[in-house]
């Protein structure tokens, strides 16, 4: 296998953020965040959708339930097969194995120049806007993947939005395949601790994020106001929900914070799908009163994005939305 070309690990924190390395090596590295606890998230298996209506409702009620009491989900027999995700996993580790420079001032998979992103600690590789690209046949892997996973991203947002508002189109005519995104991450192995984070504490600011992680796990989620780490099931990709989705169903859906330790001997890969609305769809709660002021994707990631940069942290909904 090619020897790795990354930067050292050291130059990566300085990279990121100055003091990650000091934090770290004074054994301050976030103890707090280190869950003792492992959990399985909620399991559904998606095909009982398909099945009879008994266990049709079922299904969507387990969906809808999870969505309110975790924000969190994973789902089987979900019609992505694991050969598609296996393939793409390859690909992915090829793309990472590139030499730093090339991945770094490239256009990869004629991505948009400035798609590798050192990001919260990992190397993402952001794949966006599925849709706008003219598809070549025979699709790739990604495009492949990409067609299957936003399908099952729209089921799923159906199904939590049919549960509140009856037969809400809302989903289905703001979230296209151009307004999502797929992002590979890699997560370098942190040498020095296995208290570092390879993604900080967030909450998503999507609909919905559809994950796939690797055999390495260490992703932890807040659960009645503790951290757990959620139990690997390789066969299951992970569903939560973003803010957006908080917001429309006014606070009935929950986005949970949750974050991922970068592994000290190797390196994690996963796969995110974010499930976004277009930038101008207008997120308004679906019933009045409303708990938060309705808003555009637009002005949201703008917002977060700004916060972010001047207070280190995503403020989220918390902030003059209510
Ligand atoms: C988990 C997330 C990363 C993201 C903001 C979000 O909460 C959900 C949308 C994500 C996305 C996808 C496209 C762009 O790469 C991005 C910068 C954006 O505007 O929305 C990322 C956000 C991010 O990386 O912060
Ligand atoms: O890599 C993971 O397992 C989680 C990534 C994530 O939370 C994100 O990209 O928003
Ligand atoms: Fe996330």
């Amino acid at each position: 296998m090619d020897e790795i070309v990354e930067p050292p690990f050291k130059e990566f924190c300085k990279h990121l953020s100055g003091n990650c390395v000091d934090e770290v090596e004074s054994g301050t590295a976030f103890q707090k965040f280190f869950a003792v606890d492992e959990l399985d998230l909620p399991l559904v298996g998606l095909n009982l959708v398909n099945l009879g209506p008994l266990e049709s409702e079922e299904c969507k009620r387990q969906i809808c339930d999870a969505a309110s009491n975790w924000g969190f989900l994973q789902l089987v027999n979900q019609g992505i097969s694991l050969d598609i995700v296996s393939r793409l996993r390859s690909e992915q580790v090829k793309l990472f194995r590139q030499p730093f420079n090339k991945k770094a001032n490239e256009k990869l998979l004629n991505l948009p120049s400035g798609s590798y992103r050192w990001e919260h600690k990992l190397q993402a590789l952001s794949c966006n806007f599925h849709g706008l690209k003219p598809f070549t046949y025979p699709l790739s892997t990604i495009d492949e993947f990409a067609v299957k996973v936003f399908e099952m991203g729209q089921q799923i947002a159906q199904i939590l939005a049919e549960n509140l508002s009856g037969k809400s189109t809302f989903c289905s005519e703001n979230c296209l395949p151009s307004s999502c995104f797929l992002r590979m991450n890699r997560y370098p192995p942190c040498l020095v601790s296995s208290n570092v984070f390879g993604i900080v504490p967030h909450i998503d600011s999507d609909f919905l994020t559809i994950l796939h992680q690797d055999e390495v796990g260490r992703l932890q989620i807040i659960k009645d106001g503790k951290w757990i780490g959620v139990k690997l099931n390789p066969e299951a990709l992970i569903i939560n929900i973003g803010n957006l989705f908080q917001a429309w169903s006014n606070g009935i859906y929950n986005s949970v914070e949750h974050l991922v330790l970068n592994h000290q001997k190797v390196e994690r890969f996963s796969i995110a799908y974010f499930f976004c609305s277009l930038a101008d769809a207008v997120i308004q709660s679906y019933r009045e009163p409303s708990i938060y002021r309705s808003f555009s994707f637009r002005e949201y990631q703008k917002q977060v994005q700004e916060d972010a940069k001047s207070t280190g942290n995503k403020v989220g909904l918390s902030r003059s939305y209510r």
